[in-house]
């Protein structure tokens, strides 16, 4: 059984069309990135999945449950780290932690939760001081309380520095070892590449693609380039390299050495095989995957956006 089903999910705002006929599915037991610029719907889609917001039209099944009919006991078996949500001021980390056990019936230790998110100095300061970083490895402690099924994360990594950032992966891969599922947003594309079984990428409230980070990586144009450096080039050899099957582009970028510069998506020991029948001699070569960036920015920009958006 799938962990969150999502199916036909329509949310407007008024003219806002938040989510378009959203479908997709996430596995029992997977962590799955679900990616998107800002606005692409997101945060909307969580708030279903817990129901503090009421889909237009369509279902989510979270854990076998209807998302609006069992909302309560999807909440009790899900660890939620909300996005934009504040502390209570007032409140210690302790108190914040001990209000989560006790309405989830659970039995954690608040310092062995504060241990695991480094936040265990702060135990007893109230969380009006707290910075952007430790408010939010707090709310990820409240969100571990109690063995979650399903872990929900709306943008973990908000306030984060790279140690941080690092330090809430790790968390997500012990938790998804323990066996929960793990669901979580961001906007950026690197941040969920270690981590992720699957990922989503959500555009105007719609799913332009799911995949594991690799897959999505070769679905790109271009996926790869590989930079050769030989000894001399001459046009015949340049169109052979072309006419390769696997090959989209073949250029030469500098010419003492020449370098020839070819855009591939499959053999690149076909491409010096090319070459090196032709007496060509290979002095060098290196192979640039397409970055995370190309990836994420191929599914979410067009090419009229693109200006819009540099
Ligand atoms: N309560 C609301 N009232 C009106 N419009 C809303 C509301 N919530 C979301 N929207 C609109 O719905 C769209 C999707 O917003 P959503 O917050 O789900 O995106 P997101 O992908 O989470 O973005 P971000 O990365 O910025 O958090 C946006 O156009 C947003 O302005």
């Amino acid at each position: 059984m799938p962990a969150i089903t999502v199916d036909e999910l329509t949310k407007r705002f008024g003219q806002t069309v938040a989510l378009e006929a959203l479908s997709f599915q996430v596995e029992d037991g997977e962590v799955f990135g679900f990616l998107g610029p800002n606005g692409a719907g997101k945060s909307t889609t969580i708030n279903v999945l817990l129901d503090f917001v009421r889909p237009t039209s369509g279902s989510a099944n979270v854990l076998g449950m209807d998302a609006q009919r069992q909302s309560r006991e999807i909440r009790r078996r899900t660890g939620v780290l909300p996005e934009g949500v504040e502390l209570y001021d007032r409140l210690t980390a302790r108190q914040h932690l001990e209000f989560v056990i006790d309405s989830k019936d659970a039995a954690d230790d608040p310092e062995a939760l504060l241990e695991r998110v480094g936040l265990a100095d702060a135990i007893d300061r109230k969380a009006g001081g707290y910075s952007k970083g430790m408010a939010q490895r707090l709310m990820l402690a409240m969100a571990l309380v109690g063995e979650p099924d399903l872990l929900i994360l709306d943008e973990p990594s908000t306030g984060l520095d790279p140690n941080g950032a690092r330090e809430m992966r790790e968390i997500v891969r012990e938790e998804n070892e323990r066996g929960a599922t793990v669901f979580f947003s961001s906007h950026i594309m690197e941040q969920v590449e270690t981590v992720c079984d699957r990922v989503g990428i959500l555009r105007d409230g719609q799913m332009v693609a799911v995949d594991s980070v690799e897959g999505l990586r070769s679905s790109v144009d271009g996926g790869t380039t590989l930079q050769v450096t030989v000894d001399r080039i001459d046009d015949d050899a340049l169109q052979a390299v072309r006419s390769l099957p696997d090959v989209t582009d073949a250029t030469v970028e500098s010419q003492a050495p020449p370098t020839v510069v070819v855009t591939v998506d499959g053999s690149k020991t076909a491409v010096l095989s090319v070459l090196e029948d032709r007496g060509i001699e290979i002095r060098d070569f290196e192979t640039t995957e397409a970055s995370l960036d190309d990836v994420f920015q191929s599914y979410t920009t067009d090419t009229e956006t693109e200006v819009h958006a540099q």
